[in-house]
C-alpha cells in the first residue's frame, strides 16, 4: 500500500461528492499536519510545493509538441497492469490537476520536457579530423625484437605463432634495460593502455632464462612471481605467458586465483612450475599455508612483478603485498645454481596511470628503481593520456533520457556494423556502469524484452533471436545480429571466466554479430579483448584514472577505437574541463537528440508492446498498407514507454529496476572527494533518474525499499548478534572473493 493510500484511511473528510465542489469545501482532520495539508491540497487539486509543481509540469504527455498525442489521455488498459495517465504538455498541464486519479493510476512523465538545461554550447577541446594521427601505442616501424636481446627462439615464435613482428615503444625501452640491468636495479614500467606492457616484462624474463643455457624444466623452481589485482587479469597474463612459452614446452606456468579450488592449485604447485601468476590474497594464502610453494620459490625466484600497481593499492592490497614481500625476501637465493640469472631479486612495477597509491607502492616495493616510460622522468605524467588514435566522444544527456539514448547509441553502432555486411567479422562494445545491480537491469532491459533470446552460460550471455524488437533497427523477420553479455563481481568466478572467454573468442555464435557487454569496472583494468570497437561510459567513473583504463579497452596496439562518455546537464558538464589534459587530441561533443536519437528513431516504426492502437490514428497503416512511420521523438517515447510498461507488468524486471536505481544512487555517492564537485548526489534529480531505470516514480515514492523488494527473506530488524555473524560471514566472503564489485 502506498503512502497515499494509508493516508486516506487515517482521515475523515466530508467527501459526499467528487469534483469541483471540493475545491472550496475540502475539510481534512486527523493525522499529522503535513499529511493533512498534503491531503487537503490533493483534494483541492493543487500540488504540494514549488518543486512538486515543477515535477507536475514534467508529468506530461509524450511527444505532443513534437508531433505526438497532444492533450489526450493516451491509454488506459486495466488488463495490462495499472492504467497509464499521460498528462498533457506545457500550458495544458493544469488540465489534469484537480482530478483525483484512481489508486492504480500512474502519471507518466514525458521524456522531453522539464529537463535541466544543457549549458555547454561550445566544444572547447575539438577533435580535429583533418590532422593525421599516428597511433601512440602501435608497434614501431623499423625496430626488431632480435636487436633488443630477445632470444632467437622467442623471436621466431612471436613472428610466426603470435604474429607480433615489431616492438612497441615501451617494449623497445624496457626489454634491453631489464635484460642488462637486472640484479642492479628495480624497474617501474609506466606506459599508456594497450601499449604492450605485459610483453615488456615477460619477454626479458623468459629471454634471460632461455639465454642462460642451463637445462631447466618444471622441477627447477619458479623464476618469477607475477601479482595482478583481478582474477581476470591474472588469468589473462597466465594465457599470454602460456602462449609465449609454448615454444619451450619444458617451461610451465601456474595460476593461483581466488574462486578456484585451493586443492587443485596445491596439486599443480606440487608438480612444479616456473612462473607463478595470481591475485594477492590467494598468493599470500599459499605462501602462509602451502609448504610446497616456498620450496618452489627457494633458490630459483629472481623476479617479482606487480602489474596494475595503482589498482592493487586502490583495492587495499598494500598490506597483503607487504606480507608477500616479507615472506619472499626471507627465502634464500642460491646464485651458484643459476649463475647467469640476477644475483638478487628484481622488482618490477607496471602501471598506465600514476596515482598517490602507485607512488606509495613504488616507495615500498622498489629500491634503486629505473623509470621506464614513454616520457622522461620529469614529464612521466605526460604519458598518462588516452591513446592518440582513440576517438573520444562526449554527450550531455538529461537523466530521463539516459536509457533511451543508450538504446539509440547501441542501435546506431549495430546498424553501421550490419551495413558493412560482416559475414565473418565480430564487433565488440563494452558498456560501463557503476554497480552490479545496474548491470543486471541494463542486461535484462536490452535482452529479455519479449522472450526472443537464447540463454548461454548460466544466463550471463543472451543471443537475441528473430522477432526481438528491443532495438529500433530490428525487424521481426531478421536476425538481430546481437549477443548481450553481463559481467560483474557478484557472479561466480566460473561464470565470470566463461562469459569473458565467450566474449573474447570468435566462434559460430559470435560470427557476424555485435557483442555488447554490460559490466562494472571489473572489466576496466588490463583486459585485452579483441576488436573492441567502442567503449560506452554510461556512468562516469569514480576517478579519472578509471576513465583512462575504461577507454583503454579499445584503441589498443595501434588499432582504431571510439568511446562515448555520458554526462548529465549541470555540474557534470564541468567534468570536461577536468579531463581535458588527458585528451590532447580533443573530442567530439554529440548532441543527444540530433546526433544520437534522431538517426536511431527516424525512419522506423516502434510499436507499443501492448495491444493498444494510437487513438489519433484512423489506421496504423499508411495508404500503401505499410506500417505508418512516426516522428523520431514519438518513436523514442514509445520505446521508453515499452520499457516502463514492462517494469509495471513484470515484477522480476521491476525488482531489477528498483535495485539498479537504488544501487546506482548509492554508488554515485562514492565518487572520490576531488571529483565530488562534479558528481554530488545532492545535484541529482532522483525522480528523473528513476525514469532512466524504467521507473515512473522514485522507488521511495512508490513505497518500495530494497530490503522489502530485493531481500524479502531478510528480517526487518536484525538483532546485534545476527548482525555481527553476518558481518563476519561477509568479511570472510570478501577475502575469499578478493575483488568483487
Ligand atoms: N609488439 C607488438 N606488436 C603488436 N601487438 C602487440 C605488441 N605487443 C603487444 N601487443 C598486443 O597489444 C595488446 C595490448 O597488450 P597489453 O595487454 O600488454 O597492453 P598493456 O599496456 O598492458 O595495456 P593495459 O594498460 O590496458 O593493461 C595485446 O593484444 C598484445 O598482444
Amino acid at each position: 500500500m502506498s503512502d497515499d493510500d494509508s493516508m486516506l484511511l487515517n482521515f475523515t473528510t466530508n467527501d459526499d461528492s467528487a469534483g469541483n465542489s471540493f475545491k472550496q469545501s475540502a475539510k481534512v482532520t486527523g493525522g499529522r499536519w503535513k499529511d493533512r495539508r498534503r491531503m487537503k491540497m490533493k483534494l483541492e487539486g493543487k500540488t504540494g510545493s514549488r518543486k512538486r509543481r515543477a515535477d507536475a509540469a514534467a508529468d506530461q504527455i509524450p511527444g505532443s509538441e513534437r508531433g505526438g498525442d497532444s492533450g489526450k489521455k493516451v491509454h488506459r488498459d486495466n488488463t495490462d497492469g495499472p492504467a497509464e495517465q499521460e498528462g498533457p504538455k506545457g500550458r495544458n498541464a493544469h488540465n489534469t490537476q484537480g482530478r483525483i486519479l484512481p489508486a492504480d493510476s500512474q502519471f507518466v512523465s514525458s521524456l522531453f520536457t522539464s529537463n535541466r538545461e544543457i549549458t555547454t554550447a561550445v566544444n572547447t577541446n575539438i577533435h580535429d579530423e583533418s590532422v593525421a594521427i599516428n597511433p601512440s601505442n602501435a608497434p614501431l616501424k623499423t625496430d626488431l625484437f632480435a636487436s633488443l636481446g630477445v632470444s632467437d627462439v622467442l623471436v621466431s615464435h612471436l613472428e610466426q605463432k603470435m604474429r607480433i613482428q615489431k616492438p612497441t615503444s615501451i617494449q623497445k625501452q624496457a626489454i634491453p634495460q631489464v635484460i642488462a640491468n637486472a640484479g642492479k636495479n628495480d624497474f617501474f614500467i609506466h606506459a599508456q593502455t594497450g601499449s604492450g606492457k605485459t610483453l615488456s616484462y615477460l619477454l626479458p624474463i623468459i629471454s634471460t632464462i632461455l639465454n642462460m643455457e642451463t637445462r631447466v624444466d618444471r622441477s627447477s623452481g619458479a623464476f618469477a612471481l607475477i601479482v595482478a589485482p583481478t582474477r581476470e587479469l591474472a588469468s589473462q597474463i597466465y594465457q599470454v605467458c602460456s602462449t609465449l612459452i609454448s615454444c619451450c614446452h619444458y617451461l610451465v606456468p601456474c595460476l593461483l586465483i581466488g574462486g578456484e579450488r585451493k586443492k587443485s592449485e596445491k596439486a599443480r604447485l606440487r608438480k612444479g612450475c616456473n612462473f607463478i601468476i595470481g591475485t594477492p590474497g590467494r598468493i599470500l594464502d599459499h605462501l602462509q599455508n602451502t609448504k610446497v610453494i616456498t620450496e618452489q620459490l627457494s633458490q630459483s625466484l629472481r623476479y617479482i612483478v606487480l602489474d596494475e600497481g595503482d589498482k592493487l593499492m586502490e583495492l587495499g592490497f598494500d598490506e597483503t603485498i607487504s606480507e608477500i614481500m616479507k615472506i619472499v625476501h626471507d627465502i634464500p637465493i642460491n646464485s651458484d645454481k643459476f649463475p647467469k640469472l640476477p644475483h638478487k631479486l628484481v622488482h618490477m612495477l607496471c602501471s598506465a596511470t600514476l596515482t598517490d597509491g602507485v607512488n606509495k607502492l613504488r616507495n615500498v616495493a622498489l629500491k634503486d628503481y629505473k623509470l621506464i616510460s614513454n616520457g622522461t622522468k620529469k614529464d612521466a605524467d605526460a604519458v598518462t593520456v588516452a591513446p592518440d588514435q582513440l576517438l573520444q566522444r562526449i554527450t550531455i544527456v538529461p537523466p530521463k533520457l539516459r536509457l533511451v539514448t543508450l538504446a539509440a547509441t547501441l542501435n546506431n553502432i549495430t546498424k553501421d556494423f550490419v551495413a558493412t555486411d560482416p559475414q565473418s567479422k565480430t564487433l565488440r562494445t563494452i558498456v560501463f556502469v557503476t554497480c552490479s545491480d545496474s548491470v543486471e537491469f541494463h542486461y535484462d532491459a536490452f535482452s529479455g524484452s519479449n522472450g526472443h533470446h537464447k540463454n548461454l552460460i548460466g544466463d550471463s550471455v543472451r543471443v537475441l533471436t528473430k522477432g526481438n524488437t528491443i532495438f529500433p533497427c530490428f525487424s521481426n523477420s531478421e536476425d538481430p545480429n546481437m549477443v548481450i553479455y553481463k559481467l560483474h563481481g557478484s557472479l561466480s568466478q566460473q561464470i565470470r571466466s566463461s562469459t569473458l572467454q565467450h566474449f573474447a573468442r570468435d566462434n559460430e555464435v559470435t560470427k557476424g554479430k555485435h557483442l555488447i557487454m554490460f559490466c562494472t569496472d571489473v572489466a576496466s583494468r588490463g583486459l585485452d579483448l579483441p576488436q573492441v570497437g567502442s567503449v560506452i561510459e554510461l556512468d562516469p567513473p569514480f576517478a579519472v584514472e578509471d576513465h583512462l583504463h575504461r577507454v583503454g579497452r579499445t584503441a589498443r596496439a595501434g588499432e582504431k577505437g571510439e568511446s562515448l562518455l555520458f554526462l548529465l546537464p549541470g555540474e557534470e558538464e564541468k567534468y570536461m574541463d577536468y579531463i581535458q589534459p588527458y585528451h590532447p587530441m580533443g573530442w567530439e561533443l554529440l548532441q543527444f537528440d540530433k546526433d544520437i536519437l534522431t538517426p536511431a528513431f527516424k525512419d522506423v516504426n516502434v510499436n507499443r508492446n501492448d495491444k493498444y492502437v494510437r487513438k489519433d490514428d484512423k489506421s496504423s497503416k499508411n495508404k500503401n498498407g505499410a506500417d505508418k512511420e512516426y516522428e523520431w521523438d514519438t518513436n523514442a517515447t514509445t520505446w521508453h514507454l515499452n520499457i516502463e510498461r514492462r517494469v509495471v507488468g513484470d515484477s522480476t524486471f521491476k525488482n531489477l529496476a528498483v535495485k539498479g536505481y537504488i544501487s546506482h544512487v548509492r554508488a554515485y555517492a562514492t565518487h572520490i572527494s576531488q571529483e565530488k564537485k562534479f558528481f554530488n548526489v545532492k545535484f541529482l534529480h532522483l525522480g528523473h533518474l528513476a525514469k532512466s531505470f524504467g521507473l515512473r516514480e522514485r522507488p521511495k515514492a512508490m513505497g518500495l525499499q530494497s530490503s522489502k523488494d530485493g531481500d524479502a527473506d531478510k528480517p526487518a530488524k536484525e538483532n546485534s548478534k545476527n548482525k555481527m555473524f553476518r558481518m563476519a560471514r561477509m568479511a570472510e566472503k570478501q577475502i575469499a572473493s578478493e575483488f568483487n564489485y
